[in-house]
């Protein structure tokens, strides 16, 4: 078996008696889109958040591309390609579409604290960043204010955002969270595009969308992995079932 891009041996995190994540173990292959679902308040944001070190575990190893990252910082992480996108909105909404993606490539490139840059080196970045709005379906959208993009664009947006720190893993954190039907066709369109280039871990509610895309599937329950494996095998688990009981994706 090909070593996976991501591994998470006995994870463990409590606030105070309550244990937000017991025990998780799970790996992500590369090329994999690996989808956590669970009832609401089962662990799954906490997760993503120990996975890019911004909650600190009690106990267990976060394996990233072979390398121990547990004692790293959210940064040095980000740095190795661990990027997470959604929930942590850094849009500026009064800069282009187009100069939103260059900042955050040029934020990657560590040119932040340049005063002076070459036009060579700006052109570089700015191609970068319509390279990546082209992935996303933006690039007619570049010279738009990120502020006046509809609540799906600015998703996309972020997309791209994250595209540009080339990112060995992406974690997306419900990325469908408060769209329309059609907002939520043109994401999965977007993530079933980007599938197989970046492995994805995907936390999200939308089970269509869910089912659609996920090469696997790890249901969240208290803290617990109750069930993982192909969406076939996941839909058929019991215990799943009844995690999710009276909702019509398990009926
Ligand atoms: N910093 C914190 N301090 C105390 N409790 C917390 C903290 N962060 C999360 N929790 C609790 O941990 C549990 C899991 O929260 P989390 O947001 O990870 O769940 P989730 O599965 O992502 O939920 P949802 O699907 O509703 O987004 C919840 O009961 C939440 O209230």
């Amino acid at each position: 078996m090909t070593a996976p891009i991501l591994a998470l041996s006995n994870l463990h995190k409590s606030y105070g008696a309550l244990k937000v994540t017991d025990g998780v173990t799970l790996e992500i292959a590369p090329g994999e889109l690996h989808a956590i679902i669970g009832p609401n308040g089962a662990g799954k944001t906490t997760l993503i958040s120990e996975i890019t070190g911004e909650v600190a575990l009690d106990a267990g190893t976060v394996t990233f591309a072979g390398e121990d990252v547990t004692a790293l910082p959210v940064h040095a992480r980000a740095l190795r390609g661990l990027t997470r996108s959604f929930q942590i909105t850094q849009v500026l909404p009064g800069f282009s579409v187009l100069e939103n993606v260059a900042t955050a490539a040029q934020a990657h490139d560590g040119s932040s604290f340049r005063f002076f840059r070459s036009a060579g080196a700006e052109r570089r970045l700015n191609d970068t960043a319509m390279a990546a709005l082209a992935q996303v379906g933006l690039a007619p959208r570049a010279g738009t204010l990120a502020a006046s993009l509809s609540h799906g664009e600015k998703r996309q947006l972020e997309i791209a955002m994250a595209l540009v720190s080339e990112p060995k893993l992406l974690l997306l954190d419900e990325p469908m969270a408060g769209m329309g039907r059609e907002e939520t066709e043109r994401m999965v369109d977007l993530l079933m595009a980007l599938k197989g280039r970046y492995p994805m871990v995907l936390v999200e509610h939308d089970m269509h969308a869910v089912f659609r895309l996920a090469d696997r599937i790890s249901v969240l329950v208290y803290g617990r992995v109750i069930a993982s494996g192909s969406p076939e095998q996941v839909r058929a688990e019991p215990a799943v079932r009844e995690a999710y009981l009276g909702e019509e994706e398990f009926a």
